[in-house]
């Protein structure tokens, strides 16, 4: 057996963070050695440094490691570094890591919309991370080092809307019309400071600033196709889909719930039986390459009137796998649903765990 890869996770002790540590305890493939956060967390150990507020323990793995400033050096000898950090300052700290030849897995928003930065939902369009394959050739060829490179994984809205639209594009062909409401979990606005309790207690807010416009260009990044190269990827056109999202904060710890419309380009559209039966027959690449955190069912269907529900749904396959439910014809649109996804886990630490096994099996780190 090969040993164990060295990863560092930024952000540590923020929402997204913690999930990594969680996620990360007896990984087959990756030793969490290395933990950053804020020079406030610093120099601490990791117990002493985080307001834990996960429902599982926190790890005894994790307890005794001094958390680090967040500096390439501390990291160095990291395979793949994981970042949860706020975006307010992950953009120079995860360029840092890149310029020192390190691979870096971000959940941060900063370079999600760079036309050479892979954007990846990892049970949807890995495909993207030819573009690493691509600049990790290139150095090669010319005798260079091994280039440091980021992936960026997606809003975690944004991974529950393209998960169960991946097999109905894939066997019926391009969505050109798509709306999506959403419901949001509290652990999606992070730790620090996050939702006040009297902000969401009996109370739904219609808003989260700067998700929408978020879920509608990265939608459109997602299901677009790699450029012949595979170098770069655009945005698809509004002429090819317009998406529209409203974005709308519940009382609910974990797992975002959207309510979903959409239209095909090709006319007469599938039948419901075909949408439901191209879901559930979907098998994403991570379960075909054998990844360990791979969802045995990428999408579940689910037939009762009332489902997906967070609390019942959100840990199907791990966290890992997307609920839908309600799939119904639509008298504006085609057909409708309603997705559930585990916001920190597909949407967020899991989906960057899960890219990182898809990078060590094409063995680009
Ligand atoms: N929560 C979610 O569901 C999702 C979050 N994301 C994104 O992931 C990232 C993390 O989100 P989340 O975990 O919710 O956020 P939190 O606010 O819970 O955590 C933020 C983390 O950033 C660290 N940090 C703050 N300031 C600095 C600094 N100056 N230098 C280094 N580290 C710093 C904090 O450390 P300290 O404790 O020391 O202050 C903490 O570890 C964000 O970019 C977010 O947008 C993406 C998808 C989903
Ligand atoms: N905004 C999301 C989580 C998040 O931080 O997303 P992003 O990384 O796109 O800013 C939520 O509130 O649920």
């Amino acid at each position: 057996m090969c040993a164990k890869k060295a990863v560092g996770v930024l952000g540590a002790t923020g929402s997204v963070g913690q999930r990594f540590i969680l996620l990360l305890a007896d990984h087959p493939d990756f030793e969490l050695k290395f933990l950053g956060a804020s020079p406030r967390s610093a120099g601490k150990k990791y117990i002493d440094a985080v307001n834990w507020k996960q429902t599982e323990l926190l790890p005894e793995f994790a307890k005794d490691i001094v958390v680090s400033e967040c500096k390439a050096s501390a990291f160095k000898d990291c395979a793949v570094v994981f970042s949860g950090l706020d975006a307010e300052y992950a953009g120079p700290i995860e360029k840092e890591f890149k310029d020192a030849g390190l691979a870096v897995v971000s959940n941060a928003k900063n370079y999600r919309r760079e036309s050479d930065v892979p954007l990846v939902v990892p049970i949807v369009n890995p495909e993207h991370l030819e573009i690493v394959g691509q600049k990790l050739e290139t150095a090669k060829k010319a005798g260079a080092a091994k280039p440091g490179f980021i992936v960026c994984i997606s809003n975690c809205s944004t991974a529950g809307l393209v998960a169960p639209l991946k097999p109905l594009v894939d066997s019926f062909g391009p969505i050109d019309l798509l709306t999506t409401t959403t419901l949001q979990a509290i652990s999606g606005a992070g730790f620090s400071p996050g939702v006040s309790g009297i902000d969401v207690l009996d109370n739904i807010v219609p808003y989260i600033g700067g998700e929408e416009d978020k879920m509608e260009w990265e939608t459109k990044k997602i299901l677009a196709p790699l450029s012949a190269d595979k170098s770069t990827v655009s945005l698809l056109s509004d002429d090819e889909m317009k998406v529209s999202a409203q974005c709308n904060r519940v009382a609910v710890s974990d797992g975002h719930t959207e309510c979903i419309s959409l239209r095909f380009k090709n006319q007469p559209p599938p039948s419901l039986e075909q949408v439901k039966q191209s879901m559930r027959d979907y098998v994403c690449d991570a379960s075909k390459l054998g990844c360990h955190s791979a969802p045995k069912q990428t999408i579940h269907v689910l037939e009762q009137n009332d489902r997906p529900q967070p609390r019942l749904d959100r840990n199907r396959d791990n966290g890992y796998g997307v609920s839908v439910g309600r799939v119904r014809e639509d008298p504006v649109l085609d057909y409708k649903m309603v997705v559930l996804s585990h916001n920190t886990v597909i949407g967020a630490a899991g989906a960057g765990i899960l890219i990182a096994e898809i990078l060590l099996a094409k063995n680009y780190i």
